[in-house]
Parts: C-alpha cells; structure tokens; sequence
C-alpha cells in the first residue's frame, strides 16, 4: 500500500512536474512572441528613421540633394557626405557654383561618394533621366531662386523655378517610388502675420511671389503626400547666415545680381570695398528702430535641421517645422555686428523700402524641439558673421580665387 502509495506520489510528481515544464514553455513561448512583436513595432521601416537610428543604418544612403552647388545645399552635401551618405548633386549652376561642387569632390574623392550632374530641373526630360538612372533614397531639394526683390520683378521665373520644378520632382520621385522627401520652404510663406512669433499655424498669407511660389510648392507636395506613404518634411527657414566653420564653404553670390541680393551678402561686399556702401532698403516700419525685424538661422544649424528631419521622417506623414532661432534682430543690429565681425568700418545709405518686404519676423521654433529635439546652437549674429567673413576674406572672388 505504502508502495504503492509512494509510486502513486512519484507517478503524481512526474505529472506535476511535466505540467509545469509545459507551463513554463509556455509562458517562454509567449514572452518570446511578445519581445519579437515589440521589436517589430519599435524597429523604423526601411525608409523611415528613428532619433535612435541615422537613417544610413536603416537604409538610406543615396540622397539626391537638389541645389547642391548652392550656398546652403553645398553645406548640405557636406554633412551629409560627413555622416557617409551617397550623395547625388544636381544642379544647373544658374545661382551655384562648380567651385563648391570642386571643394567636395576634394573632400570625398572615393568613387561612388558624391555624383555631380548638371542638369536644370525645369527639363522634365534630363529629370524623369535623373531619376531612371538612379536609385534615391531620399530628396533634399534645396534647388531654388530665392531673392525676394528679384521675386516681384520677375514673378514668372519665381513660379517657374520653384513652383512648376518642384511638381516635375514630385513626379519624378512618385514615378521611380522615392519615398522621402526633404523640402525647403520659407518664413515668407507667412506674409506678415498679425502676431509674433510664428508657429506653424500661424496663417500662410505670403505677400510676395517667392513667398507665394513656395506656398504653392509646399501645397503641391502636401496635396500628393495625402495620396501615397511618402514620407515628407517641410523645413521654412528663416534668414540663413554663416557659413563652415573649417572654412571650406561659404556664401558666393553672383555679382551680377549683387543689387537684388541679401544682407548678409551685401554686408560683406561694403566690409570688402567691392560697393561703396550697404544700401538699407526702409527706416519707416513699425519696429523697434524702422527697420525690417529678421530670425538670422546659422547655416549649421539649419542642415542640422535636415539631418534631423530626414532621421525623423515617416512613411505616409508630413512634418512642417519652422527653422529659426526665436529671436529678431533689426537690419541696423545686423549692420553693427557685421562692423564688429568684419572690423570694416561699413558706409551706410538709407534708402526707401524694398518692394516685397515685411516688416518683423522671428520664428517659435518650439515645435521643431520638442518634436525633432533640435534648437538652434550658433546664436551670436556677431559670431556667425565672423566665421562667414573668414571665408569671404579668403575668397575675394567667391569660388573663383
Ligand atoms: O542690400 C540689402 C539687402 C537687404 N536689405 C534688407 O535686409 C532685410 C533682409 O533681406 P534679405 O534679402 O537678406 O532676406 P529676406 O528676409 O528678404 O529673405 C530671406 O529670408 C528668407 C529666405 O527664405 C529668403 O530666401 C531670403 O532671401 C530686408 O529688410 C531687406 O530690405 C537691405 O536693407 N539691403
């Protein structure tokens, strides 16, 4: 009986124990199950990234930067080569310049790297070509007239330029099935809003053609995105100073356009003596001292701006970030640091307003912080300015020298 008894408890023991065993095996099975679904789900696709991820690792390495040979696309290229990218450069070097593409070329010489193709992207033939014999991972298109007096004298070649090339990129990228698309908008999209500072919801009413040409641009992209998973980022920036801070790139406008030109450029070519003076367009707006309020964004900055947005973008979502610093600094202020930074003692003339300006904007970049994790790092105008100037002094003819 005791025997008995006790083989019954043995017989009882295995029992237990096999039930456990599978009961244990179980639970392993699921929490298996489980740990595989959370990776699946945490893991980016293969076009999108995460804040962990660059998007090399997860996939994209060949971006086609539009406008590379540009003053803010060459600073572009440069980072993104910098963090190993392939990098496509297109360009019809109407506003940029081959002396930068030669600089990156030296930069990054391995085969492969870096590929120049000049090319204009109003010829839908050399696009749709472009896009055939390539495989992109990803659009930064910089590629853009950007001078908002030049805009309201030649209004057409603004909505050509920007507006009716941007829907040639768009097609070309639905075509070949690119699926990121990075895109350079402006705070001129905003006009001249009623309060400050600007939020992405602050109403779009742009009271100048390069403004007007941008929102369409913007609008053509977001309207497509709604019909496909492509994964788009909206950048409007403010007004991009500086430049490399090794001193490799700078700013190298065309002379030829130096009367429609930005401040920053105008500022350095009084600093140089290459014009007599700075011309102040406006002492008559309601700001602090009458002249025109402006967000000066380091160009560091703003490609840090780009590499965070291609990092964060999404399949099927459109992201749309102010890239400013928040603070606004007067075209006189600009003047006085500019001084300070060249040393040059710049002869000032003040004349009657620009046609297309407006008088005060500075960005809310909150969103962009709190969504992207990125602010603006090279806030001192002064600073900026000064490491631009390197570059302008060593380079007395832009590229050319
Ligand atoms: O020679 C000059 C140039 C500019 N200015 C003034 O300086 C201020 C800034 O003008 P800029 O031309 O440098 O810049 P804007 O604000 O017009 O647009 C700029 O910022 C937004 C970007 O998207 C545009 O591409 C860029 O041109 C304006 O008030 C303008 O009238 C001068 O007083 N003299």
């Amino acid at each position: 009986m005791l025997l008995k008894d006790q083989s019954s408890s043995a017989g009882m023991d295995y029992i237990e124990m096999k039930r456990r065993g599978n009961f244990t095996r179980r639970i392993l099975f699921v929490c298996v199950v489980f740990a595989l679904l959370i990776f699946m789900f945490k893991r980016p696709s293969s076009i999108s990234g995460s804040a962990k991820f660059s998007m090399h690792e997860v996939g994209v390495t060949h971006v086609l930067v539009t406008g590379g040979a540009g003053y803010i696309g060459s600073h572009a290229v440069l980072r993104l080569l910098r963090d190993s990218y392939r990098v496509t450069i297109v360009d019809n070097l109407s506003r940029g310049n081959m002396g930068a593409v030669r600089v990156l070329q030296g930069l990054y010489p391995e085969p492969g790297r870096l590929q120049f193709i000049h090319a204009d992207l109003g010829d839908a033939a050399a696009v749709e070509k472009i896009f055939t014999e390539n495989a992109f991972d990803a659009v930064m298109h910089f590629a853009a007239v950007a001078y908002v007096g030049e805009s309201t004298s030649e209004p057409l070649r603004y909505y050509h330029n920007i507006t009716s090339n941007t829907l040639l990129v768009v097609k070309a990228m639905a075509a070949r099935g690119v699926k990121t698309l990075i895109y350079s908008s402006t705070c001129a999209t905003y006009g001249e809003p009623d309060t400050m500072p600007i939020t992405e919801t602050t109403p779009q009413v742009p009271i100048n053609p390069y403004g007007k040409a941008k929102k369409m641009a913007e609008d053509i992209i977001i309207d497509f995105s709604k019909t496909t998973d492509m994964a788009v980022m909206i950048l409007r920036y403010f007004n991009v100073i500086g430049s490399d801070p090794e001193g490799r790139l700078g700013e190298a406008p065309r002379p030829e356009l130096r009367e429609q030109g930005r401040i920053s450029g105008a500022c350095f070519d009084a600093a140089r003596g290459i014009i007599p003076g700075l011309k102040v367009r406006g002492t008559d707006y309601k700001t602090r001292d009458g002249t025109c309020v402006r967000d000066y964004i380091d160009v560091t900055d703003l490609i840090d701006a780009h590499v965070k947005a291609l990092a964060h973008s999404r399949p099927g979502k459109v992201g749309i970030y102010n890239v400013g610093t928040g603070k606004g600094s007067s075209v006189k202020e600009f003047v006085e640091a500019c001084k300070k930074a060249t040393g040059a003692s710049i002869k000032v003339d003040y004349l009657s307003r620009r046609p297309g300006d407006y008088a005060e904007v500075y960005s809310d970049p909150s969103k962009i912080l709190r969504e992207l994790n990125w602010s603006a790092k090279y806030t001192d105008l002064e600073q900026s300015l000064s490491v631009a100037w390197g570059w302008q002094k060593a380079h007395h003819n832009g590229y050319d020298d």
